[in-house]
């Protein structure tokens, strides 16, 4: 199948045949040690300042779904942390696996997490998200790790949205801003080497029914067979439950 994706035949490994900036020296997601983290006391806070009314709309990208939001203004803006000036809010996204224990991009000494929200941000001093991509200081994204919790308490999930207005991605942060960064690239591709990345240190949680749900956005287009996010085939339909045979439709 042409275009990439995360099967056999055209997962990570193969990227590097249409992307050669796979190669690159500043190429993303990385294994963060923490012990081997520098302290750098010039590093700001970092300011993440998100105006619910800027979101616009929910999008199956077919490799993750995302939330795009209003950039034409500093409504929803990140200053301070690693970089100066402001850079505004495009989108976020998820990356996920096919099961618990695996799905994050980047880990933490080897650890895996079940997933990772990136806040995509752009450098206004570009005069746009596009000529920004290209540009070595152009985005930052802030990834913040998803974690399984045991005992959650029950959040109401939402019907099926196509506008997803008023949604206020303070929402999806942690307690702490405290962060990890390093210069990276997209980890996916075009791969630009574009991209500040500021880590969350503390992950939120989710329940697993909630990691159930984003597992059961298949991106396939009509006939293909079903491929995973992260190349693993879905697991094949539950036996019959206490509710007897499913009548399949
Ligand atoms: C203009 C060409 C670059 C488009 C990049 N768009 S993006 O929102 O920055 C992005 C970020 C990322 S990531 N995982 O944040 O590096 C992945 C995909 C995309 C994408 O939409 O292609
Ligand atoms: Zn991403």
């Amino acid at each position: 199948s042409h275009g990439w994706g995360y099967g056999p035949s055209n997962g990570p490994g193969k990227w590097v045949d249409n992307f050669p900036i796979a190669d690159g020296p500043r190429q993303s997601p990385v294994d963060i040690v923490p012990g081997e983290a520098r302290f750098d006391s010039a590093l700001k806070a970092l300011s993440l300042k998100y105006d619910a009314g800027t979101s616009k709309s929910i999008v199956n990208s077919g490799h993750s779904f995302q939330v795009d939001f209003a950039d034409d203004d500093d409504s929803s803006s990140l200053t301070g942390g690693p970089i100066s000036g402001t850079y505004r809010l495009r989108q976020f996204h998820f990356h996920w696996g096919g099961a618990d224990d695996r799905g994050s991009e980047h880990t933490v000494a080897g650890t895996k997490y079940a997933a990772e929200l990136h806040l995509v941000h752009w450098n206004t001093k570009y005069p746009s998200f596009g000529d920004a991509a290209s540009q070595p200081d152009g985005l930052a994204v802030v990834g913040v790790f998803l974690q399984i919790c045991c005992r959650c308490p029950a959040i109401k999930a939402k019907g099926q949205q196509t506008t997803f207005e008023n949604f206020d991605p303070t929402t999806l942060l942690p307690g702490s801003l405290d962060y990890w960064t390093y210069d990276g690239s997209l980890t996916t591709p075009p791969l630009l080497e574009s991209v500040t990345w500021i880590v969350l240190k503390e992950p939120i949680s989710v329940s697993s029914d909630q990691m159930t749900k984003f597992r059961s956005l298949l991106f396939t287009a009509e006939g293909e067979n079903r491929v995973l996010h992260d190349g693993q085939l879905p697991p094949p339909p539950a036996a019959e439950g206490p509710q007897g045979p499913r009548v399949l439709p």
